[in-house]
């Protein structure tokens, strides 16, 4: 079993380290970690923010444990060099069209969220975000307005396949949990939302067992905070599911807390090859200093063991660990504690070596 580690920027490196270690107190035999460089780093040392050879070790892994990229000293950059290209390459290049964001409560976590206590700890939802199309992928540039004024264009679009593929992703994730899609477009005002809701309502046939509605977007945003155990999968496309998937962060607690699975369609020798990272960024407001919450790499590791390389009943240890670890009040910043990043760290290995 291979795995690429690629830690990236800013809290990337932190909180990976320590998933890193909660991956090493498992003792999996037969586990080789490779490791690389990406965004802003990469950048630095080669040139690039998405080396050959870290693109290169990622396909020759089982999966691909990422940390985050983003580099404010980049800001100014040409966009093929900015470190945030180097995720967007690698979704693309990697085929990884499917992005697996869960975001459930935490029992004792509740106050955290500025939502009432009793809408909080309902919350089990699964955002299902298409990840190589949209507005993320067309062509883009800027231009010059008939009045000589600066105008930047980006192009949006979807095609069926590519509809096709994500909406069954969500509707067989749908009949593993409460059988009910929401899938959230823009049909009222784009092209590209009309395609999606027909291709939708046209794969649903298949799935009679999961009931589906469809939301406008700006609606969705209200719901999420209105009536969040309302939702169970949550189909979108890549910039709609972006933003509500931070905004569900928020619901829940902190982003510090929601992991997530890039998954395609190649298969390993243990399962489906994937990507895992937090939903948050490098956050260089509090990169260096041990104020990073690393559950969310914690947890995409536990993604990584389910989907990648078959190993549910580990990863299963790990979210009770994670769980265990939260309950007894090691918290970060994020989270109203005071725990560092390498504490948190070390509070989870030690749960985890306590259960079986
Ligand atoms: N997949 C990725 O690599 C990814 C994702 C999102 C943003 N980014 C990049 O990250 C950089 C910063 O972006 P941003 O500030 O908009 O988003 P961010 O997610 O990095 O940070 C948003 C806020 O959440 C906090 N936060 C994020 N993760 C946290 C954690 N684990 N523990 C505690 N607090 C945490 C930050 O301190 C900040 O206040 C940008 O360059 C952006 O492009 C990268
Ligand atoms: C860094 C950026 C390109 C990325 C995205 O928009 O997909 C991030 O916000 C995410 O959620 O993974
Ligand atoms: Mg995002």
């Amino acid at each position: 079993m291979k795995i690429a580690i690629l830690p990236g920027d800013g809290i990337g490196p932190e909180v990976t380290d320590q998933a890193v270690r909660v991956l090493d107190a498992l003792a999996l035999p037969g586990l080789t970690l490779f490791s690389g460089d990406v965004g802003g780093i990469a950048y630095q040392r080669h040139g690039t923010p998405l080396p050959a050879e870290t693109l290169e070790m990622a396909r020759a892994a089982d999966a691909v444990l990422f940390g985050a990229v983003g580099d404010p000293s980049c800001d100014d950059l040409p966009r093929e060099h900015r470190p945030e290209q180097a995720i967007l390459g690698l979704r693309k290049q990697l085929g990884l069209f499917a992005n697996l964001r869960p975001a459930a409560g935490w029992a004792g976590l509740e106050h955290l969220s500025p939502l009432r206590p009793e809408l909080a700890s309902g919350i089990d939802l699964l955002v299902v975000r298409e990840l190589t199309g949209d507005v993320y992928f067309g062509a883009k540039g800027e231009r010059t307005t008939a009045a000589g004024e600066r105008e930047g264009w980006d192009e949006m679009a979807y095609s069926a396949p590519e509809i096709r593929r994500i909406a069954h992703t969500a509707f067989r994730a749908a009949q593993g949990r409460r059988g009910r899609v929401t899938s959230v477009d823009k049909a009222n005002v784009l092209e590209t939302s009309r395609i999606w809701r027909e291709t939708v309502i046209e794969i649903a046939a298949e799935y009679p067992d999961v009931t589906l509605d469809h939301m406008y977007v700006d609606n969705a945003a209200m719901q999420l905070v209105r009536a969040p155990a309302s939702f169970d999968v949550i189909l979108t496309g890549n910039l709609f599911g972006d933003i509500l998937s931070d905004q569900a962060s928020a619901c829940v607690g902190s982003i510090g807390l929601l992991a997530s699975a890039s998954l395609g369609e190649r298969q390993t020798a243990y399962g489906t090859f994937g990507l895992y990272e937090p939903i948050h960024g490098s956050a260089p407001n509090i990169a260096g200093q041990g104020k990073s919450n690393p559950v969310a790499a914690i947890l995409s590791l536990a993604m990584l063991l389910r989907h990648s390389l078959g190993r549910e009943a580990e990863a299963e240890r790990i979210e009770r660990a994670v769980a265990k670890t939260l309950a007894t009040q090691v918290r970060g910043a994020d989270l109203g504690g005071s725990a560092a990043t390498s504490e948190i760290g070390d509070a989870v290995v030690r749960t985890l070596l306590t259960i079986s």
